[in-house]
Order: structure tokens, then C-alpha cells, then sequence
């Protein structure tokens, strides 16, 4: 942001008769020296001023028109060029040289003025800045007794009603002209047809003082829109260049302007004085209120003076005796100009289509979020703390009851909560694999102390059959005796205690038994009375009734639970289905809309609506989802506790049977009877099976699971 003053340079129109007794110019140190004798008429007491001095930026007295252009022009151009807009205005009496100044005469080349000047920089500039892609618009207005014309719009009427623009004023309280010609120009020759154009179009009035002056002001612009070539971005530099040809600021009794004409001296008077109080108001520091809207002049030139454009004033001076009023008015206005203070800034716009193409990926991206975190119970609550010991072991048995089958699903709340299951599974998984390693270890130990045993027994029966042979010689017969007096059925029926849910059987190496031995007899007659199931209802019933009332109990807690998950999900997913649709809606609606719209963020009333919907909807899918997120937690602490009190149970049990018969029902080895089988385990089924079948399933998948596992990194490797 660039803050400074408008700057004045002070040019006068060349003349023989040059008032050299009144008007002293030195350009060295830019001041132009006014004196005027004391009218004698006025009387001895005579207070009227008699000189005046002023200072300006510049003093310009017989220079060239390319001179002008250096002085006042060139700079403005390239800061145009930059982003920064620029306006360079003529100010003076009619017949000053503001015409000559602004566009020049079409006689002879070289007094060309700083319109055509400007456009031919510009164009040299613009093809040398390869970077950047420049795109030049021209357009012509005149203020015409408080009306706009379209210069460019063809030849119309001056006071054509029918023709009347507007000046308005964007959010960015920018200046714009609606319904004005904006003409394209791809090289400079298109853009100086566009003067000619112009000019002819323009309404030029009879005037007693000079047949050629101009009694509208004529405000020529040239818009750019700058474009990087280099990097792709939305932002466009958008500056404007006004070549302001004011019209005459001479007063109207001297004019000895009539009828039609006094009419339109009055209404250059108002809007010049108009602009004269937003000048004097922008001087003083105190005027909050500046009158720009007062005319249609100041209006269109809110920007350039005391906005954000650089400016230069042209006080166009005529330097003859009959003219001294007129310069010192204009000398003065020019001074007052000088303490406006403008405040420079680059000006930028939005590319629609590269915005739209902005759009439309970011919607994308959106999108995917969005469907990574549709399940998102609370959307303004994600963190990326580490995840609290609590937490990972939540998610850990997450992972377990997946890897177990008992979840098909899991409802991921973030990506935080997808990195740690990640980490879980990868846990799990290293865990398995030594879990394998330790029991694949354990197999083979036990398969060489089963051949062992297998040789010890086969040898021993041999030997009992020698026995056997003699006792029958002897007529005892006890060993086939003893061998149908096992019965079968019983053994069958033992109680399905999974055998892993014991602690693991150390391998009982030395342990050599002489086959009919009196220890042996004892623990062979032990497992034929005991029935398992019998003796675990038993227990059940009476020992750890308080434990297995217990685990019923919350078999049925976790089964009502279930229930209630199952329909508050339902729910949940119903108004997910909702939200989706409200949001297909909007998306129609915003696919709808035009780039105005977009741009403006303009949103009618059924939008609105659909939003409020989506708002609701979302709230009460948070609660819904928090709801769902609640019940799983219960879920979990049932099911822990299941687990807990049955390994209570079973203990009990271990050390009931121990006590009771002396040995551990891990002594006795039996199959399961109605074992139910793996398939038909399902998590609707499972709290109708036995708890303790349950767990001998589960616990046999889980090791079919390990050994899979091992046969794939086998397979791997
Ligand atoms: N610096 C100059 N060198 C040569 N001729 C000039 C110069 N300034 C003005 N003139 C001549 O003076 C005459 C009046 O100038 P011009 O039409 O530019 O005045 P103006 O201020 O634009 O008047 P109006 O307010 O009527 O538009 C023209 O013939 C123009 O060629």
C-alpha cells in the first residue's frame, strides 16, 4: 500500500501574448508568481489581494507533448502495469490545452497527446513481459449534463435518456459502470481506433469562447487484467488506467452562455464544484463525510481522488492578461488537490473458471474426507493426541473381535482411530505369530513324549498280556472284566470343559507306570465313576451358582444391549441416509448456480432451508453415534466380565473337582459331546450355547486362525 498525495504539474497553453507583467514562472522551482495591481476604483482602504505564489510538483511551460508523456505519464503506466490503477486528469479553463493535453491533435504525429502515448507503452511493455499474460480493455465515457454516454457505443445523442449508465460500486468498494463498453484490444492499433471511435461520437457544443471546446468532461480508461503464466492461481491483477479530459471550469457570466447552453455551463459549474467540495473535504483531516455521490463526476472518480489510485493533476493554464481570474482559480484548486492523499493498493479479482476448477478439486478432496469421516460421531471433537493406555486397549480388542469374526464391521470415528487399529493389528499379529511359534513347539514336544508313551504302553500291554494269559489259565478273567465294566457312554458324556482353558498339562516324562499297578488302578477307577457335565452342573448348581448366576445374568444384559445397539445403528444410519440426501440437494442447488452467485455467495431461500435441515440432522447424529459409541463401550465391559467370571467359574470348578477326586479334570481327556460346530457359531446363536462350549470353539478358531496364519507367512517366505 502506497499512501500519497495527488501530485500537480501545472502546464501552460503557449501564447504571444503571454501576460509577462502578471504571471511569473520559474520551472526550476516549480512556481508560477500571479499579480494583480489593486483596482483604483476600490478607494485608498483597499484590501484586495494583489499576488499570489504557488508551488506544484511540476511547472511546464513550452514543452513538447512528449515531454508531457515522460513527465506525467510514463511512471503511471508501469505502475499500472503493476497492479496499481492511475489517473491522470485535466483541469482548466476552456482553451487551456486540457484537449491538447489529453488526447492531442490528429494533424501531426508528434502532437499526439497522452492517450494514444499511453496505449503505445503500454503495448510495448506488455509484449515484453513474457511471464505474464495481459489482457487489454478500453473504454470511453463523457459526462454530459449529469448524464453518462457510452462513447463506444455508437453515435448516439447526447441527452439520449435510453443511453444512461450506471456508476456503482462493488463489496470491495471498487468503482464499476454498468452496462459500459469494455472493447478488447489485442494490439495498439485496435486500441487507438477505439480514440477515433470515441471522439466522434462525442458531443461537442457550440460555445461562444471556442468553437472546439468541450463543455462534457471525457474520461477515457484503459482496464487490464494481468495473469501469471508462470504459476497457476485463481488471483488476476485487475488496474485501470483514466485519462480525464475535465470540461472547461470557467464561469458562466463570462461565457455569456443562453438558453441551452447556460444550462449546460451550469451543470459543468455544479459537477466541477462538486468536485471541488470532495477535494476541500479530502484536504481537511477532520471531514469524515466526503460528497462523492453528489455527481456523477466525483462518483466515477471516487477512486481516483483521495481512493486507492495514483494520480496526477494537469492544471492546464492559459497565461494571457484576460484570463488571470480563470488561472488563479485553477492555480488554487490545483493547490487544494496537492493535499489529497491517495492510498495506492493492488487491486485483485477472483477467476471464476480457475476458481471453479479450484472448486471442483477441493470438492473432490472433500468428498473423500467426507467419506472417511461419515461416521464421525463427533465432528468437532478430532485431536491428534497419542491415544491414552485405555484407549489402545480399546481399540485392541476392537481388533480382536474383528480378527475373531465377531465384528464384521468397524465404524471408524477417525483417522487417528484407523492409524491406531493399524497398530493393534500389526500388535496382534506379531503376538500370534509367537503364539505359534511356542505351540507348534509344544505339538512336537508332545508328539515324541506320545511315541515314547505309545512304546512304554504297547510293551506294558504286551507283558499285561502275558499276565492276562496266566490269569486265565487261572480262571480270574479280571482284565477283560475290567475293560467292560469302563462304560462308554459315560466317557462320551464327560463335561465339556475346553481343555485350553485349564492351565497347560506339564508332559509328564518319567512318569513310567507298570501296567496294573495300584497307583494306575486307583485313577483309571476315578475317571470311569466321574461324569464331567454331571459333576460341572453339579458344581454349578451349588459351589458357584453365585458365579454362574452371574454370567447369566449378564449373558442376558449383553443380549439386550445387543438389541439396543442394533436398533440406535438403525437409527444412526437412517439419518446418515438423510444427511446424504439433504447433501445431493445442496450440491444440485450449488451445481445450479451461475458464477455470480457463487462468487457473491448468494443463498436462496430452499437452500437455507436444506441447510437448517442438515444442521439438525447432523446434531442428532452426533447424539445417535455418541449413543452407539456408549453401548459398544458396555458391550465390552459385559463381555469382559463374562470372560472374567467364567475363568473364575472354571477355576473353582478345577479346584472343586481336585478336591473331590483328587485329580484335574484336565486328567481326564474326552471329546465334547453336541459339540457345536464352528460354522454354526454366530453372534446371534452364540448366547444359546453353552458358555463353556462357546469358549472351547472360539479357542479352537483361534488356533485354526494361528496355524492359517503360519501357513500364509510359510507361504510368504
Ligand atoms: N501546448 C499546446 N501547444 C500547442 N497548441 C496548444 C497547446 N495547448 C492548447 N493548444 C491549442 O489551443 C486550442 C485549445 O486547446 P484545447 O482544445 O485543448 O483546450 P481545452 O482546454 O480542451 O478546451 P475545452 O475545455 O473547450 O475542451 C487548440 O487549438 C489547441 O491545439
Amino acid at each position: 500500500m502506497v499512501k500519497a498525495p495527488i501530485k500537480v504539474v501545472v502546464r501552460t497553453r503557449p501564447t504571444a501574448n503571454f501576460a509577462y507583467k502578471n504571471i511569473q514562472i520559474n520551472e526550476s522551482s516549480n512556481y508560477v508568481g500571479i499579480n494583480i495591481p489593486k483596482n483604483a476604483e476600490s478607494g485608498y482602504v483597499n484590501h484586495q489581494q494583489e499576488n499570489w505564489g504557488f508551488h506544484f510538483d511540476k511547472v511546464l511551460q513550452n514543452v513538447s507533448q512528449e515531454v508531457m508523456f515522460d513527465v506525467c505519464a510514463k511512471d503511471i503506466v508501469l505502475s499500472v502495469l503493476e497492479g496499481y490503477s492511475g489517473t491522470i486528469m485535466c483541469y482548466g479553463q476552456t482553451g487551456a490545452g486540457k484537449t491538447f493535453t489529453t488526447t492531442g491533435t490528429t494533424t501531426d504525429y508528434k502532437y499526439r497527446g497522452l492517450i494514444p502515448r499511453c496505449i503505445s507503452q503500454l503495448f510495448q511493455e506488455v509484449g515484453q513481459r513474457y511471464e505474464q499474460q495481459i489482457t487489454v480493455g478500453v473504454s470511453y465515457l463523457e459526462i454530459y449534463n449529469e448524464l453518462l454516454t457510452d462513447l463506444l457505443a455508437g453515435s448516439v445523442a447526447p441527452n439520449d435518456q435510453t443511453q444512461q449508465l450506471a456508476i456503482q460500486e462493488d463489496t470491495n468498494g471498487r468503482v464499476h459502470v454498468k452496462n459500459q463498453i469494455i472493447r478488447q484490444c489485442k494490439t495498439e492499433e485496435e486500441a487507438q481506433a477505439m480514440i477515433f471511435e470515441g471522439e466522434t461520437n462525442r458531443t461537442i457544443s457550440e460555445h461562444k469562447l471556442n468553437k472546439n471546446s468541450s463543455r462534457s468532461h471525457c474520461v477515457f480508461t484503459i482496464h487490464l487484467e494481468i495473469r501469471s503464466r508462470v504459476e497457476s492461481t485463481e488471483k488476476v491483477i485487475i488496474s485501470k488506467l483514466h485519462l480525464v479530459d475535465l470540461a472547461g471550469s470557467e464561469r458562466t457570466k463570462k461565457t455569456g452562455s443562453e438558453g441551452r447552453t447556460l444550462l449546460e455551463a451550469q451543470f459543468i459549474n455544479k459537477s466541477l464544484s462538486f468536485l471541488e467540495q470532495v477535494v476541500v473535504a479530502l484536504s481537511e483531516k477532520q471531514r469524515d463525510h466526503i460528497p462523492y455521490r453528489q455527481s456523477k463526476l466525483t462518483n466515477l472518480l471516487k477512486d481516483s481522488i483521495g481512493g486507492n489510485s495514483k494520480t496526477i493533476m494537469i492544471a492546464n493554464i492559459w497565461p494571457e492578461a484576460d484570463h488571470l481570474e480563470e488561472t488563479i482559480s485553477t492555480l488554487k484548486f490545483a493547490t487544494r488537490m496537492m493535499k489529497v492523499a491517495n492510498e495506492a493498493t493492488i487491486q485483485l479479482k477472483l477467476d471464476p473458471t480457475v476458481l471453479l476448477k479450484k472448486y471442483e478439486k477441493e470438492i473432490k478432496e472433500l468428498k473423500q474426507e467426507l467419506a472417511m469421516h461419515d461416521t464421525l460421531a463427533n465432528r468437532g471433537r478430532i485431536t491428534y493426541d497419542q491415544y491414552t493406555p485405555e484407549q489402545q486397549y480399546e481399540q485392541q480388542v476392537l481388533a480382536k473381535k474383528f480378527l475373531d469374526g465377531e465384528i464384521d464391521d468397524i465404524e471408524f470415528e477417525s483417522l487417528r482411530q484407523v492409524k491406531e487399529l493399524f497398530f493393534q493389528f500389526r500388535n496382534l499379529y506379531r503376538n500370534l505369530a509367537k503364539d505359534i511359534e511356542n505351540k507348534n513347539y509344544i505339538e512336537t514336544k508332545r508328539d515324541q513324549q506320545d511315541t515314547i508313551q505309545k512304546k512304554k504302553t504297547d510293551q506294558a500291554s504286551k507283558q499285561q498280556e502275558a499276565v492276562g494269559s496266566e490269569e486265565n489259565k487261572n480262571g480270574f478273567g479280571l482284565g477283560k472284566a475290567r475293560k467292560d465294566a469302563r462304560p462308554q457312554a459315560n466317557i462320551e458324556n464327560l463335561v465339556n470343559i475346553p481343555k485350553d482353558e485349564f492351565p497347560e498339562q506339564k508332559p509328564q516324562e518319567n512318569v513310567i507306570e507298570k501296567p496294573g499297578s495300584p497307583e494306575k488302578s486307583k485313577l483309571d477307577n476315578k475317571i470311569v465313576n466321574v461324569d464331567k457335565k454331571v459333576a460341572y452342573q453339579d458344581f454349578k448348581d451349588k459351589e458357584g451358582k453365585e458365579y454362574n448366576d452371574s454370567i447369566v445374568k449378564n449373558i442376558e444384559a449383553l443380549k439386550e444391549k445387543k438389541e439396543e445397539i442394533k436398533q440406535v445403528t438403525n437409527l444412526c444410519n437412517d439419518i446418515k441416509n438423510e444427511i446424504e440426501n439433504l447433501k445431493l440437494k445442496l450440491d444440485k442447488k450449488q451445481a445450479n448456480k451461475n458464477q455470480e452467485e457463487i462468487l457473491q455467495r448468494i443463498i436462496d431461500e430452499e437452500e437455507y432451508e436444506i441447510m437448517q435441515q442438515l444442521k439438525e440432522k447432523k446434531n442428532y447424529y452426533k447424539q445417535y453415534a455418541q449413543q452407539v459409541k456408549d453401548l459398544k463401550s458396555t458391550i465390552i465391559i459385559i463381555d469382559q466380565n463374562i470372560i472374567h467370571t467364567k475363568n473364575v467359574l472354571l477355576n473353582k470348578f478345577e479346584e472343586w473337582f481336585q478336591k473331590k477326586y483328587g485329580i484335574s479334570v484336565n486328567d481326564i481327556e474326552n471329546p465334547l459331546i453336541n459339540q457345536p460346530s464352528e460354522e454354526n457359531i454366530t453372534d446371534n446363536k452364540s448366547e444359546d450355547i453353552d458358555p463353556d462350549a462357546l469358549a472351547y470353539i472360539k479357542a479352537k478358531k483361534k488356533v485354526t486362525q494361528l496355524q492359517k496364519a503360519r501357513k500364509m507367512e510359510k507361504f510368504k517366505n
